[in-house]
């Protein structure tokens, strides 16, 4: 089964086309297989694929990085208890590993409280990332990347440190609400006295088939959101989204990745104040099929951005403080990050306002990328106004476990 995402619509067809074979033998059989306990099902109507479909918990990569993106998604920050040491969290690691191998594979975990028994695999991924704070409570201050640098503050920042940082982050996706919750619930279980819950937040993109084919995801205020995206077909992919290989003491990273994630609220009143068109020169993009606004009609969401194109007015096409344009590679030097993250909403404040946004998740091969965007983005994007950073985290992801090993074990054995 691919784990590979591509733009989200072709990975998504591939997915499902594999997914489809595997379930159906699975069901017809009853053995044990790729998604093993599935076939305990005793309905006389097939499952779905959405259902069926199994992301391996080993590899290079660790999974939920270049998965397609799923429909629900939970993360969530713990910190190590005060004297829990190397050994407290090197037994959690285990733990957290071998209970993520049998769920992902469709299998319950020891001791399991049942919440998804009658559900498949539903493409669930548990990705373990290492906050600073990890390394200095195990006492491999030594071996912490030195790419794992602090946040700085950004001017527009809002951040609240109670729902920021945590030496340990768990992020799990999945296409069912129950098999996601479950996982959550597991895994927050297991962290027994080695790890406290420091934050959590949920959230979610579109369910698998809501659309008539395949499609990128739109965020809450309307928008195609992922299109500018680096591609696995990209020939420098690899080289900005995971860490380089290294030797010595941060080898351990080999096949990781670093995640910034930021807890992004929308301000929706505002923007939903705007007419179409400016929301469209907010982003640089039309708001019905993602086009560039350079690209004029008969332009397609793929239709690549020309940021040098005028208007017959002599205006910029797309407008200099435009979304796209300030974030764009070209305009930092080269930076990039890949955006992988879920739409949340937790209801709305006493003044009315939705508190609703984005979790916004990136994954780079240094989090100065993220920096370098950002830093452009806080003083010249037009989006800013219309959005604000209430949350934000940083975490080393180590590269995926091979069989029989857990997450971290090159770290926290080698
Ligand atoms: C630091 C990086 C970024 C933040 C923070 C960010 C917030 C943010 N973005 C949108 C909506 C869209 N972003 C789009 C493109 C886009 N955004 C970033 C980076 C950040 N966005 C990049 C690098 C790009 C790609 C630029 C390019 O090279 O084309 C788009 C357009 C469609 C797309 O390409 O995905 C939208 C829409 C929101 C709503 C938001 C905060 C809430
Ligand atoms: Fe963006």
């Amino acid at each position: 089964m691919t784990n590979q995402p591509d733009q989200q619509g072709i990975s998504r067809r591939r997915l499902l086309g594999t997914a489809g074979a595997a379930g159906a033998v699975g069901l017809m059989t009853g053995a044990a297989g790729g998604t093993a306990g599935f076939a305990a099902v005793d309905s006389p109507t097939p499952i779905t694929v959405v259902g069926s479909t199994a992301v391996p918990f080993h590899g290079t990569h660790q999974a939920g990085i270049t998965t397609p993106m799923q429909s629900i998604g939970h993360i969530i920050a713990f910190d190590l208890v005060a004297n829990a040491g190397r050994k407290s969290a090197t037994e959690l690691m285990r733990r957290w590993s071998t209970a993520t191998e049998a769920m992902t594979a469709g299998r319950p975990p020891a001791d399991d409280d049942q919440i998804a028994l009658d559900a498949g695999p539903c493409s669930l991924t548990v990705t373990f990332g290492f906050g600073r704070g990890f390394f200095t409570k195990t006492g491999l201050d030594d071996r912490a990347p030195a790419a794992l640098v602090p946040m700085p503050h950004f001017p527009s920042d809002a951040i609240d440190p109670k729902r920021s940082d945590g030496d340990l982050w768990i992020q799990i996706g999945a296409d069912d609400p129950l098999v996601a919750f479950h996982a959550l619930r597991v895994l927050q279980r297991e962290a027994n006295e080695a790890a406290t819950v420091r934050w959590q937040m949920n959230g979610f993109n579109r369910t698998p088939g809501a659309t008539a084919r395949p499609k990128t995801v739109r965020n809450l205020m309307g928008q195609i959101d992922g299109t500018g995206n680096p591609k696995p077909t990209d020939k420098d992919f690899a080289t900005k989204v995971f860490a380089p290989d290294k030797h010595g003491a941060e080898a351990w990273m080999n096949g990781g990745s670093y995640a910034v994630v930021r807890r992004i609220r929308m301000l929706l009143d505002d923007w939903a104040d705007l007419t179409l068109p400016q929301q469209e020169q907010v982003i640089g993009r039309r708001k019905d099929n993602g086009a560039p606004l350079s690209a004029g009609e008969g332009g397609t969401e793929t239709t690549p951005m020309d940021l040098n194109k005028f208007n017959p007015d002599a205006s910029l096409a797309i407008p200099g403080d435009a979304h796209i344009r300030v974030a764009a590679p070209e305009s930092n030097g080269g930076a990039t990050v890949l955006r992988r993250g879920f739409s949340y909403h937790d209801g709305y404040d006493t003044d009315g306002q939705p508190d609703a946004g984005l979790l916004f998740i990136t994954w780079q091969a240094d989090p100065a990328a993220f920096i370098t965007v950002q830093t452009k983005l806080d003083g010249a994007d037009h989006l800013t106004r219309f959005i604000r950073h209430e949350s934000s985290a940083v975490f080393a992801v180590p590269g995926g476990a091979a069989p029989g090993e857990y997450v971290g074990q090159r770290l926290l054995e080698g």
